[in-house]
């Protein structure tokens, strides 16, 4: 195949990159400080363009000021007006409501004036019910062809039905290997890292199993509360919103076996094979296996601030901010260690890490010293994946001096910061140049969307039938006391890391 001009260089194609939804949250604080990134690393090719769409009453120049003042907002100090100029230079705004049918042709018209080997870009930062009816006009208008790729943002539906409504919608005008589903935590320099630390070394392999890991833990716990997301986020809650994406990709990539070598079907093949390997929860599992929780009144960063309740006006409110739960892989690797996640809102601190916790040593042969550790104790391996991003290697080690073996925790600290000296970049500029590429790899694939909403969804219906509500948790907690319990009652507890 001989590859279009624009193609040639870096891998790096000239590209029309349209974002539907360019005045919202999402574009402004997170896709629009990424293209800017990779604009300060010369990374977009000469006649690409940002071509911004939404209702919004703006003109070119009006919505360059929008990205202006985003810019300004986000990227701060750093800001180099060079290239701020270069990268507003690319950007045009076209006002289209993609409800209806009108106006479309403006899109048409200003993709056929650019460079005829764009490759084309259709980036759907809107509400999931219009992801449908945009793809459908896209097609009408004729400006999907076989280079152009669509991505979609998450949520993909509310459930296993309306993931598959949305999939099939989109799938009646983008063929599978067009469609890029977005889950930033796979796009995070850490958890690339995770696969790199799992599969370029040798040391871990013997031990990622079941004879010598005891458990495995993930957390992901945010200071935010739902804050101007109130009405999307009252009607997904903590388990679709987090756990059904990034904790259970996150634990795919604990769990998965080693792929031939890292492409873009071989990588997914693997995750969903884990995700197929959950176990099934039972109505009693789900009672006995998941804590759902909900922050009250308390203190984020020292500050008194409402509940959750409060803060979206919604007093009735049925919806969880925090789920704790215990999962189980039925593989040979896997079989009987339990993988607890907890994520939730308000909570304590911001950090996202997994950590995996290895057997104890078979047999205590040091004698105990008063005032030091009975025994060793078990290893962990914390894998830091924001911030601080990074990783520590709990260990025992003898205390120094004469007059016996006393044991004492230590443990080896590898800091992204110090090894490397560099930028971490944000996940969206690695994921949006991925796009531009063409490699899917650090994509969700359709079949991986839907395995984890068959396993999430027996959650979500025991939980829509039994009375209790989410546990109250006071904000600026580490969450209800029954999540404590949920790991208490197998003798474990949860590991919170030194790193605040
Ligand atoms: N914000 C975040 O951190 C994250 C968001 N997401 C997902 O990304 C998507 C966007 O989220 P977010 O940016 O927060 O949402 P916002 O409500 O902030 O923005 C929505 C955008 O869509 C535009 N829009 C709404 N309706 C239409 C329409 N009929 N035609 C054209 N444009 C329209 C809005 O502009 P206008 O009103 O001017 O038309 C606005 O630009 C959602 O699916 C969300 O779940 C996923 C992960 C994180
Ligand atoms: O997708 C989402 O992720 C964010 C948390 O992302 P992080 O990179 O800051 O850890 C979460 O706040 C949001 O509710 C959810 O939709």
């Amino acid at each position: 195949m001989t590859l279009p001009t624009s193609e040639l260089a870096d891998g790096m194609p000239t590209c029309d990159f349209t974002i539907v939804g360019a005045t919202g949250d999402l574009s402004l604080r997170k896709l629009v400080p990424a293209l800017y990134r990779r604009e300060a690393e010369d990374q977009l090719r000469p006649g690409t363009r940002i071509i911004g769409v939404s209702r919004s009453d703006l003109d070119d120049d009006g919505y360059r000021a929008v990205v202006g003042e985003a810019l300004a907002h986000h990227i701060g100090d750093e800001l180099d007006p060079v290239v701020v100029v270069r990268l507003l230079a690319r950007v045009h705004h076209l006002v289209l409501d993609a409800a209806t049918p009108d106006g479309w042709h403006l899109l048409h018209h200003l993709l056929k004036e650019g460079d005829p080997d764009a490759v084309r870009v259709f980036y759907l930062a809107t509400a999931p019910a219009l992801f449908g009816p945009i793809c459908h006009r896209l097609d009408e208008i004729g400006v999907v062809d076989p280079s152009a790729r669509v991505v979609l943002e998450k949520p993909i539906g509310t459930d296993l039905a309306s993931a598959r409504a949305v999939n099939d919608a989109v799938g009646q005008v983008f063929d599978e290997q067009q469609i890029f589903r977005i889950d930033h935590y796979l796009g995070k320099e850490s958890v690339q890292n995770l696969l790199v630390t799992r599969f370029a070394n040798t040391f871990l392999e013997p031990l990622w199993n079941s004879r010598w890991v005891d458990h495995v833990q993930i957390t992901v716990s945010e200071t935010l509360g739902v804050g101007e997301r109130g009405d999307y986020y009252d009607g997904s809650g903590a388990l679709r919103d987090m756990v059904q994406n990034h904790l259970l990709q996150l634990l795919c990539l604990v769990a998965m076996e080693p792929p031939t070598y890292v492409g873009r079907e071989t990588v997914r093949d693997e995750k969903l094979k884990v995700l197929q390997a959950l176990k099934p929860m039972s109505a009693d599992d789900v009672d006995r296996d998941t804590v759902r929780g909900r922050y009250g009144q308390g203190l984020a960063d020292g500050v008194a601030v409402p509940s959750y309740t409060e803060e979206l006006g919604r007093p009735g409110s049925a919806t969880e901010t925090f789920v704790a739960l215990r999962a189980e892989v039925q593989n040979w690797r896997w079989a009987g260690v339990p993988f607890y996640l907890r994520t939730g809102k308000r909570m304590d601190r911001k950090i996202s890490e997994i950590v995996v916790v290895f057997k104890e040593p078979p047999h205590a042969m040091f004698p105990h010293h008063e005032g030091t550790q009975p025994s060793p104790a078990a290893n962990r391996l914390h894998i830091q994946v924001q911030p601080d991003e990074g990783m520590q290697l709990h260990m025992t080690a003898k205390e120094p001096g004469p007059g016996g073996i006393r044991l004492r925790p230590v443990s080896l600290d590898l800091s992204y910061a110090t090894a490397f000296d560099a930028r971490m970049p944000d996940a969206y500029e690695r994921l949006l140049m991925d796009v531009i590429r063409g490699n899917p790899t650090l994509f969700m694939r359709r079949d991986e969307v839907e395995a984890a909403w068959t396993w999430v969804e027996p959650i979500l219906r025991r939980w829509s039938v039994t009375p209790d509500r989410p546990r109250r948790y006071p904000a600026g907690t580490s969450g209800p006391t029954a999540a404590a319990t949920l790991i208490e009652r197998d003798g474990r507890t949860w590991q919170e890391s030194d790193h605040d």
